[in-house]
């Protein structure tokens, strides 16, 4: 494998520019609107980067991770110890800052982080008009899980992925933090009094990749796809900066291990300063949508999600009806309670939700979309996962179990066993 060039050979080669209107319409698919860089009327602007630019005189980037709500993620070599980076470039605003805090909180209460995607380091670039943008350096990993890469992934991995998140889940909550939301439990609120909350969702969740800290940049674009870039259009920037393809990561570069990340929306609770958010809908518990207090449970209920999309590789709620995800949780698992009636916290409710003489479309419950969606298997593995997903997908959230209990779970440890991922990490 040729040698890093990073500060010798090739430093020219930073991708391609778009050729014509079809590439440019592609990109257009891939990369944040242009216009999350235009600084009127935006508070949460972002920070302009080229290829081939040499961050905190140390981070050279060289291609692209990704962008979010509230930053964009840059693939960077640093110079100093010669690895690869993940650099999230934060947009103004309060975010860099409590991503920070809920992090060195984690790093000071969590026993094992050796599944979460923690910073190592962080800097600041500052803009024209002398305001900042904070920067965190993350170890590189892979992709998020999606539906499209898991249904080419075989179930054992997928299933050790469920277990995996759990496991990282059930750390999490042991030092009273919350993916989302905040604890209950009168014997937590009594524990700790500094409760955090982040955002658990499968974009969070991530494969490890392993290392190519020693290959050339070519040799890098080679594995994981030559930058399709562009020069931001249509904004009257104070510095330039370019629209980015996202690496490719090939499957086999893809790693058994399974991370939580981004804790960008955290909150701590009492702290107003703080953004309050939802999880994307899909993963968002009822209880949550109905004003109800967040807790350890809407955890488990978003954990459920993602367990449906690794065991399915579908959601387990369709947003399509009318009314929205909602409307997808009371076909499959019967109406609301009624005393969450007038409490929905997002336009669109129906009152058929909490019609109580409605019940499950015996079409769309979940032992329905367990055998619709995995013809492959029998019966009993069937039954391990209906009674799983019916154990956490329940509208109470005090009688949904703990990740601690879930892993105890006959029925999970059955699926998990049969999978080959019954042992503990
Ligand atoms: N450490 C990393 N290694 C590889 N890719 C990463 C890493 N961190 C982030 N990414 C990529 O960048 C994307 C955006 O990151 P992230 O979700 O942390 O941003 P965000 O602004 O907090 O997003 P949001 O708040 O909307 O969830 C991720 O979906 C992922 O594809």
């Amino acid at each position: 494998m040729a040698k890093t060039e990073a500060s010798t050979g090739n430093t020219t080669d930073f991708g391609d520019f778009v050729k014509d209107e079809e590439e440019e319409l592609d990109l257009e698919e891939l990369v944040e609107p242009w216009h999350r860089y235009e600084t009127e009327e935006n508070q949460n602007v972002l920070y302009p980067i080229r290829l081939g630019e040499l961050l905190n005189e140390r981070y050279l980037v060289e291609h692209k991770l990704g962008f979010g709500g509230g930053s964009t993620v840059w693939m960077a070599f640093d110079l100093q110890d010669k690895k690869n980076v993940a650099l999230k470039v934060m947009a103004l605003g309060k975010w860099g800052d409590n991503e920070i805090r809920i992090q060195d909180e984690i790093i000071k209460t969590v026993q094992d982080i050796s599944r979460l995607v923690i910073y190592g380091a962080t800097f600041f670039l500052p803009r024209d008009d002398k305001s900042y943008h904070r920067v965190l350096v993350f170890p590189m990993k892979g992709p998020s899980i999606c539906t499209l890469t898991l249904k080419t992934t075989p179930m054992a991995s997928r299933m050790s992925a469920a277990r995996q998140l759990l496991e990282t889940v059930a750390s999490l909550h042991k030092a009273g933090i919350i993916h989302r939301g905040e604890p209950t439990s009168s014997y937590f609120v009594f524990l700790y009094t500094k409760r955090n909350d982040v955002d658990l969702n499968a974009r969070n969740c991530m494969w490890g990749m392993t290392p190519v800290d020693d290959l050339s940049r070519s040799a890098k674009y080679e594995l994981l796809g030559r930058p399709l870039k562009q020069i931001i259009p249509f904004v009257n920037l104070w510095k330039q900066g370019e629209l980015v393809s996202p690496v490719k990561v090939p499957e086999d570069l893809r790693t058994e291990e399974f991370y939580l990340c981004d804790f960008g929306l955290a909150k701590k609770i009492g702290d107003l300063t703080t953004q309050h958010g939802y999880p994307p809908m899909h993963y968002c518990s009822p209880d949550r949508l109905h004003q109800q207090e967040p807790s350890f449970a809407c955890d488990m209920w978003s954990y459920m999600a993602i367990f449906s999309m690794l065991y399915l590789t579908f959601p387990p709620f369709p947003t399509f009806l009318e009314g929205g995800v909602v409307s997808g949780m009371v076909e499959c698992l019967g109406p609301l309670p009624e005393q969450w009636k007038g409490l929905y916290t997002h336009p669109g409710g129906l009152d058929s939700w909490y019609d109580q003489s409605q019940s499950p479309d015996l079409e769309n419950d979940l032992a329905a979309k367990i055998a619709y969606h995995r013809p492959d298997t029998d019966l009993v593995e069937r039954q391990h996962v209906q009674s799983i997903m019916s154990k956490v997908f329940i509208y109470d959230p005090e009688k949904r179990p703990t990740a601690i209990e879930l892993l105890r779970d006959p029925s999970f440890r059955a699926i998990m066993d049969r999978y080959g991922c019954g042992d503990s990490k």
